[in-house]
């Protein structure tokens, strides 16, 4: 196997999750002054850009690229950052992609809670713990709030963000474990090989952000 050639230290490698974050990612990037487009819908998986390379990834992969060093900076949800359990360096908070993950349940539901539905297994164990309730996770994949209307289990840990899945449900937010948005991530490494490119970005999205929203 030949080995993969060295990237130069002006050249960046970006992760950015297929799904609802990609665009808005991709149109921050660019005000912030990186030469990307939004990829034509093909089956490439890595484009190619002026200086930059940008990676399209599960949601869930961003934080192990981007920790490993494969990518030298990514975009992910806090969600998913907190369940990766990864301490990548987070500099900006995006503002972008806001939503809540929250314990939910049927209106009216009193039976105790035996089993947890969910994406998120590992924020759902430390809040069960902390609560001391001892219940089952159940790991799901999507959809997640059908579990609590099945009978799959009594409650599910999942986003909320309008609200309006959980009232076309009949279901009810209880409590919220933590609030989300999408966050910048850098590898700690990158962050002094590739300084020259990396502490522009980040000094750029933060003057983007505050610039948006004043505090
Ligand atoms: N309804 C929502 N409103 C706002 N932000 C959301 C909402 N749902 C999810 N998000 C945020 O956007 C991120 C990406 O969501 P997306 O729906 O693209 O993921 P997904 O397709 O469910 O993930 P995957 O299939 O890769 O597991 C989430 O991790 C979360 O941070
Ligand atoms: O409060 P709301 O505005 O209704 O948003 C919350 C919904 O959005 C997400 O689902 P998504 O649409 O991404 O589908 P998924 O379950 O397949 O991830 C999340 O899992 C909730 O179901």
């Amino acid at each position: 196997m030949t080995p993969a050639p060295l990237r130069a230290p002006d050249h960046l490698t970006l992760a950015l999750p297929k799904g609802r974050i990609l665009e808005e990612a991709i149109a921050l990037l660019s005000q912030a002054g990186l030469p990307l487009t939004l990829p034509e819908k093909s089956r490439a998986l890595r484009h190619e850009f002026p200086g930059v390379t940008v990676l399209e990834l599960r949601n869930q992969d961003v934080p192990v690229y981007v920790d490993l060093g494969v990518a030298d900076a990514g975009i992910v949800g806090k969600d998913v950052l907190i369940e990766s359990g990864r301490e990548v360096y987070e500099p900006v908070d995006l503002r972008f992609a806001q939503c809540r993950l929250s314990l939910i349940r049927e209106v009216g539901a009193t039976a105790p809670i035996v089993r947890v539905g969910t994406k998120y297994p590992r924020a759902a164990r430390a809040y069960l713990n902390a609560r001391g309730i001892p219940a089952e996770v159940v790991k799901l994949s999507g959809n997640i709030e059908l579990a609590a209307l099945t009978g799959l289990a009594e409650a599910v840990i999942d986003l909320v963000q309008t609200g309006s899945t959980l009232r076309a449900n009949n279901l009810e937010e209880k409590e919220v474990l933590f609030e989300s948005s999408a966050r910048l991530i850098v590898n700690r490494a990158a962050l002094k090989l590739r300084r020259e490119r990396l502490r522009p970005l980040i000094e750029r999205l933060r003057e983007l952000v505050t610039e948006d929203r004043p505090a």
